[in-house]
């Protein structure tokens, strides 16, 4: 049967249910179906219709006769039971999903479950579930899953498997290659931005950047302040700068360097550090998660977990102005010991500031240039 054909026929048939513009209306459905301009329909008159295409533009004249309705109406109708039938879908892959991470000991795995689905469908996890009009393709599907393997059977971090994650409101692109910025972190830099908002032209030293989490920060948040970040990771340092471009922020610097092994300058206003302070035989019992995915010099000294603390401390009056600050992030018993080094090395302690979970998190001395 040709397009001509079926025309004619579906003029009459709607005829026959009083239309009172048959010929409009099979055209509408006619174009709609074989997704062609209604206004050029002429031009397919001796097309061949697939039995597919026929039944199609059956069911739809079927619809509008026995609901009296035009064809724009039934079409909205029908497009909204779809909707309706894709929000359940959705709605029964995310739980599904959800229940596969629960039971492969996920902690989070609501959340972690929205952000994989958010993350493919290209949508905020506030607005997942308003996304759920529309049909999540195969191709979709497939990434989900492999997604949820990867953090159900794998153990690797959420934040590696989306490749970004946010810092004190910032973007930072994150892999194996680097530390995923913590939330505990953001405290460190909140104290550092006091600090530096009060001096006139600082300039900041960030041991083990990593990420450049820090530095970044300080840098956005910061304009007047100039900040080298350093890391004995050339695959940090590759990361940080991807970082900076990322976050397209001018004032900060990165280097390869051992501690201080290379750097040159001797004017910092303030040196901060989130060093690797986990010790060796705590090392062994951290999550899955951690152990087996973030990079191992990044976490633990290999000793007792202040070689960094005292390093620093001791090397880093060289390199500190009068006056100058010294701020690090600290394990949750480390406050103490850390603060001790602090004074012996010449420093007199201005803070030890808690984390949200009251643990004492942050400790800043400031050089006091007596010894
Ligand atoms: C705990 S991570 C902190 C990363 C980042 N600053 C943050 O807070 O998310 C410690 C960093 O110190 C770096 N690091 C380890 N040993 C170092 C050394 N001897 N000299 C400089 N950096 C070092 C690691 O590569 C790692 O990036």
């Amino acid at each position: 049967m040709k397009l001509l054909d079926i025309l004619k026929f579906s003029e009459e048939y709607l005829k026959k249910y009083s239309f009172s513009k048959p010929r409009l209306e099979s055209e509408k459905v006619i174009a709609h179906v074989l997704k062609l301009d209604r206004i050029g329909l002429y031009a397919y008159f001796d097309m061949e219709l697939t039995e597919e295409q026929k039944n199609q533009i059956r069911s739809f004249l079927r619809v509008m006769a026995r609901d009296r309705a035009e064809f724009t109406q039934v079409l909205k109708s029908t497009s909204e039971t779809k909707e309706v039938s894709f929000q359940e879908e959705n709605r029964e892959l995310l739980r599904k999903s959800i229940e596969y991470l629960k039971n492969n000991n996920v902690i989070d795995a609501r959340l972690d479950g929205e952000y994989i689905f958010a993350h493919v469908l290209g949508v905020t996890r506030a607005t997942l579930t308003l996304n759920f009009h529309r049909k999540i393709t195969e191709e979709e599907k497939e990434k989900i899953k492999k997604m949820l393997i990867s953090r159900g059977k794998n153990k690797r971090p959420l934040q590696y498997i989306l490749g970004e994650w946010e810092f004190y409101g910032y973007p930072f692109k994150v892999d194996e290659r680097v530390l995923i910025p913590r939330a505990d972190t953001e405290i460190l830099v909140e104290q550092c931005k006091f600090i530096l908002n009060e001096q006139e032209n600082p300039k900041v030293l960030d041991i083990g950047t990593g990420s450049g989490a820090i530095s970044i920060t300080l840098g956005k948040e910061v304009k007047k302040a100039q900040i080298l970040g350093l890391d004995i990771s050339e695959d940090a340092i590759t990361v940080a700068e991807e970082n900076k471009k990322l976050n397209k922020v001018e004032n900060v610097r990165f280097l390869k360097s051992d501690i201080f092994s290379n750097v040159v300058d001797k004017d910092y206003t303030l040196i901060v550090s989130n060093p690797p302070y986990i010790p060796m035989e705590e090392y062994n019992t951290l999550m899955a998660e951690v152990k087996n995915h973030e990079p191992l010099g990044a976490l633990t000294d290999k000793g007792d977990g202040y070689y960094f603390y005292k390093t620093i401390s001791r090397e880093g009056k060289n390199y500190l102005i009068n006056g100058g600050f010294l701020a690090f992030e600290v394990g949750y018993n480390q406050a103490e010991q850390v603060s001790k080094f602090m004074e012996e090395d010449g420093y007199d302690i201005v803070a030890i500031v808690k984390d949200y979970g009251g643990i004492d998190r942050v400790v800043i001395g400031r050089k006091n240039g007596e010894k």
